[in-house]
């Protein structure tokens, strides 16, 4: 809560008073009711328009911010019962930060910058320019160490960013629109790095952003908020293919669905049992969108979704070449019969 009287206000909103109510009164509810969990080496996405109450709560989760009410705990403490000087050990140690304007130092080379939160934490210099090097190189910025900030590019800068918070070893990544500032084609760039990263260094990553498809690219889990609350929490998957309301539908219409859908969603779990029979290709349940629509090219009947479980191949769906259509224009239903078969049927000229 931001404003007067903030405990008041979390009574009020107790009782079923609403946002618009306590902000009459001077008080913003800027995040209410955000429960949620985030798994070690997931990258969980925050989700929301400007406004939506996306940055409050990443301020709570590194203890810069103090919920009015609730707990945030992370690695076995309570960060709301800790001391100040409890809770700058752990931001200095086990969090970091990245932004969405860069923070560098211009006065500093790269290397410099890329081993401040090291500094922060008193390691000798040796150590941390040899951490930073590292990190460094991790991030894509081998032999970049001595140049200074305004000599990189707006990603490489980012990149500058990413090395500082790698550099740490901190276990818990915060990035508040770390990568809104880019240019579309860099953006990307970036979100492959982290995702190339991230399948390497296992961190916990806690990602802010306004934009759907970056959540949706980026996301294990993805949280949805409105109005300072979380209205879903789910995969790319459970949003695009199950909105939990028109709210999220409606962010979710100009998702490239062919990138996020995979055969599990759009399998047809009732099976016979033999359709893995013959020796076509199969897919199981990962297989990427397009993956499965090359697949379905290939082969003349429904496509078998086999998994493997416990060592044995499960068949666990198939997939007609209809559902592939059908799934991309968000249309599940049965084909409707043709009343007008073709013999006997007016005669339409064709176009030359
Ligand atoms: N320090 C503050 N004092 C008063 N109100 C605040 C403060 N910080 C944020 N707010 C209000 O809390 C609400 C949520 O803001 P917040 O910055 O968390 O949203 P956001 O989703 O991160 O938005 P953006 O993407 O624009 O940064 C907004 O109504 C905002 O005006």
């Amino acid at each position: 809560m931001f404003g007067r009287r903030p405990d008041d206000a979390v009574e009020k909103l107790r009782r079923g008073c609403d946002r618009e109510e306590l902000r009459a009164d001077g008080t913003t509810a800027a995040v209410i009711d955000a429960s949620f969990t985030v798994e070690p080496g997931q990258i969980f996405v925050v989700m929301g328009l400007s406004g939506s109450g996306k940055s409050t709560l990443l301020r709570m989760l590194n203890g810069l911010l103090e919920p009015t009410a609730g707990h945030v705990r992370f690695d076995g403490q309570d960060l709301t019962e800790l001391s100040d000087r409890e809770l700058r050990q752990v931001r200095s140690k086990k969090i970091s930060m990245v932004f969405q304007h860069f923070a560098l130092f211009p006065h500093r080379s790269v290397l410099e910058n890329a081993a401040y939160g090291l500094e922060v934490q008193g390691v000798p210099r040796a150590e941390r320019e040899k951490r930073a090097t590292e990190a460094l190189e991790l991030a894509g910025l081998a032999g970049w160490e001595k140049s200074w900030p305004d000599e990189l590019s707006g990603g490489m800068q980012q990149r500058v960013g990413l090395a500082r918070a790698l550099a740490t070893d901190a276990d818990l990544l915060l990035m508040d629109e770390s990568f809104s500032a880019l240019d579309p084609l860099i953006r990307r760039d970036m979100q492959d790095q982290l995702i190339e990263l991230q399948d390497k260094l296992k961190k916990t990553i806690v990602f802010i952003t306004h934009d759907l498809n970056e959540a949706m690219r980026l996301g294990d889990q993805i949280a949805v908020m409105r109005d300072g609350r979380i209205v879903q929490t789910g995969s790319a998957e459970d949003i695009l293919v199950r909105p939990a309301n028109d709210y999220v539908a409606s962010f979710t219409q100009d998702v490239d669905r062919s990138r996020v859908l995979t055969a599990a969603s759009v399998m047809d779990t009732d099976v016979r049992g033999d359709e893995a029979g013959c020796g076509c290709p199969t897919a199981t349940s990962g297989t990427p969108f397009g993956e499965l629509c090359a697949i379905s090219a290939r082969v003349s009947h429904p496509v078998a979704v086999v998994d493997t479980v416990n060592g044995e191949r499960r068949l666990v769906g198939v997939v007609p070449r209809q559902r592939l259509i059908g799934s991309l224009g968000d249309e599940q239903g049965d084909p409707a019969p043709c009343d007008s078969p073709r013999a006997g049927g007016e005669k339409v000229a064709a176009r030359a």
